[in-house]
């Protein structure tokens, strides 16, 4: 890969101590600090190793390709690419006994979630006390829990910096207040290399992301300070930059064809979104890309799952039919799991009496809908949850279900399912369970992981399993502890195809294009319930989406969408 360095690059990578290096989407700071990795792995002595902290599995991912660019493969031993979550795990297994005594134990995000909706008291209180009393660690608590520990052990602080000499924190920006706590610690005896762009700052909606951390940083570390500005090395040739710029700063757009906008109407919404992915995939390939890569992104959760279900759609557009697109979402962790969780109760059946088998997945499809309130309580949620806790008990008391969807899943258990030993065909026979009733069609959605691909780890050990005793025994547990292993490992796979997920989701990645789609109902850009104009906060969070494309962006909008931009003096602006 041919990298030239500017000459402020080069600064950056020559200085020595402390470092802070800013810059806009694509301006090299990753790139820059592998650079600066490399340089340190050669005066490493043995068990040494650079630490480079992230906030997601993929983030790390991303890192983790990037490395393959950069680094040898024997300089990627020397690298250690982490989550917050995963390094401080790490910490608080290996020596959470030095804070109470008390043999640490994990609560995983999942069971968190469903705790603390449960909990009816304040829940920040009872994670610290489950903590110091029982010495079990929640996810939420990680990095709050191991800055205390390395603040309380100076010989433990010293062993972590021993490992790793020198600690690069990516997206410095979006630290929260217990990350902030736990990098001050390791920069007592280690060297930091932070980078961070405050225009990509997309999380401070949250409490505990203070917007003055950079400052917070300049005052405590006095760092050498190098700024990439506005240099772009994703887009070189494209205006893709400078039309996010302008979404941001609410300035008049540019004009190019690098940026598209397409305007829809309530009639051809649907359709228009799937012409655009196709459009984007065909320019691509058009292009020279071979193998495009192709992110499709909406303001939430919900409606990338509607974005889902268009696009798996047959449409016509123009005249012309557009064949389901295959696709892949990323979601929810702790919904997949969950979905995962029924999947595997079905997998079990062929163990159980019918009435304990079909009660059993049916608490399972209850737990999937409790999880979901839980994220974002709503009614709906709630209710459904309850019918099939209610179903459950009435299969267990010899009744029928009242539901239609919990009456087909005993009726496919009745009817049973014979497993053949293959893990990959036997979870899509238990999954198919999920197409006998409409209802389950978001728990179905849910359960549309890429399970094998993503984690060949879950495959792997139920077939151990059967290898083993002829059954999936146990599959719940299995695939629960592959799921949670798999929360904190990242694999190194390119994305490739088309893959949906929110825009907050799309932080530090990078694709050869990007659809962005506003929902008509559901998923808007601007709202005022949200936030006041100009809308600062979305302002950003769309200019990071926009910026992931190398080549070319798409933004689909209903026509009746307030413009992008209305600079301050248009008519019908804020200001
Ligand atoms: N000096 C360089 N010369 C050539 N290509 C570069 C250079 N620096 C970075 N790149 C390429 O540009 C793209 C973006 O780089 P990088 O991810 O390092 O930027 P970034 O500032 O970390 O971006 P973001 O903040 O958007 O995550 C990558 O594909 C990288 O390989």
């Amino acid at each position: 890969m041919n990298i030239i360095l500017s000459d402020v690059g080069l600064s950056a990578l020559e200085a020595d101590g402390t470092v802070l290096v800013t810059g806009g989407p694509g301006s090299g700071k990753t790139t820059l600090a592998l650079l600066k990795a490399q340089r340190q792995i050669a005066a490493l002595e043995g068990g040494q190793e650079v630490l480079f902290l992230s906030f997601s599995r993929a983030a790390v991912r991303q890192v983790l390709l990037r490395c393959k660019d950069i680094l040898t493969a024997k300089e990627r031993k020397q690298i250690a690419v982490r989550t917050y979550h995963a390094f401080c795990m790490d910490i608080l297994r290996s020596h959470g006994r030095l804070l109470n005594g008390r043999h640490p134990t994990i609560l995983f995000p999942g069971p968190e979630r469903l705790a603390k909706a449960k909990h009816e008291g304040d829940w920040a209180i009872e994670v610290q006390r489950l903590a110091v009393e029982d010495g079990r660690y929640a996810f939420s608590t990680f990095a709050d829990r191991a800055a205390d520990l390395l603040a309380r052990s100076s010989s433990l602080r010293e062993l972590i910096s021993e490992m790793y000499p020198i600690v690069i924190v990516d997206e410095f920006q979006d630290t929260d207040d217990a990350q902030w706590a736990l990098v001050q610690q390791l920069a007592l005896n280690s060297t930091l290399v932070t980078l961070a762009d405050p225009d990509q700052r997309i999380f401070d909606y949250q409490a505990d992301i203070d917007p003055r951390r950079l400052d917070q940083y300049r005052a405590t570390f006095t760092p050498k300070e190098f700024d990439f500005g506005g240099a772009n090395h994703r887009s070189p040739n494209a205006s893709i930059l400078s039309f996010a710029d302008a979404v941001m700063a609410n300035e008049t757009l540019p004009t190019t064809s690098d940026v598209k906008q397409l305007s829809t109407y309530p009639r051809n919404h649907e359709a228009s979104v799937h012409a655009a992915v196709t459009w984007m995939l065909s320019q691509l390939r058009k292009a020279g890309i071979e193998h495009p890569s192709v992110a499709v992104l909406g303001r939430s959760n919900g409606y990338v799952s509607d974005i889902s279900l268009m696009l798996g759609k047959e449409h016509t557009y123009n005249q012309h039919l557009l064949k389901p697109l295959e696709h892949h979402v990323v979601r929810d962790a702790e919904l997949t799991a969950a979905a995962a969780q029924v999947v595997a109760s079905i997998l079990e059946w062929p163990l159980h009496d019918v009435t304990s088998a079909a009660a059993t997945t049916l608490d399972c499809i209850a737990d999937f809908y409790d999880m979901k309130n839980a994220e974002h309580p709503s009614n709906s949620a709630q209710n459904i949850a309850a019918s099939y806790r209610a179903a459950a008990s009435n299969v267990r008391a010899g009744k029928e279900p009242r539901s239609g969807a919990a009456k087909a899943v005993k009726r496919a258990c009745e009817a049973g399912l014979a497993f053949r030993g293959d893990a990959i065909a036997d979870w899509l026979t238990a999954r198919a369970v999920l197409e006998s009733s409409d209802k389950l069609a978001e728990l179905l959605t849910a359960a549309r992981f890429r399970l094998f691909r993503a984690t060949d780890e879950i495959g792997g050990r139920l077939a151990a399993q059967w290898a083993e005793t002829g059954t999936y025994q146990g599959a719940r547990i299995i695939v629960q502890r592959a799921l949670n292993l798999g929360k904190l490992l990242a694999t190194e796979t390119e994305p490739r195809g088309v893959v949906l997920m929110t825009l907050h989701k799309s932080k530090g990645k990078e694709f050869d294009g990007v659809v962005i789609v506003e929902g008509q109902y559901a998923g808007a850009f601007f709202n005022e319930k949200r936030e006041r104009p100009p809308f600062a906060a979305t302002r950003r969070l769309l200019r990071v989406g926009i910026t992931r494309a190398r080549h070319q962006v798409v933004l689909v909008r209903p026509s009746t969408a307030p413009p992008l931009t209305l600079p301050p003096g248009t008519e019908g602006s804020a200001a």
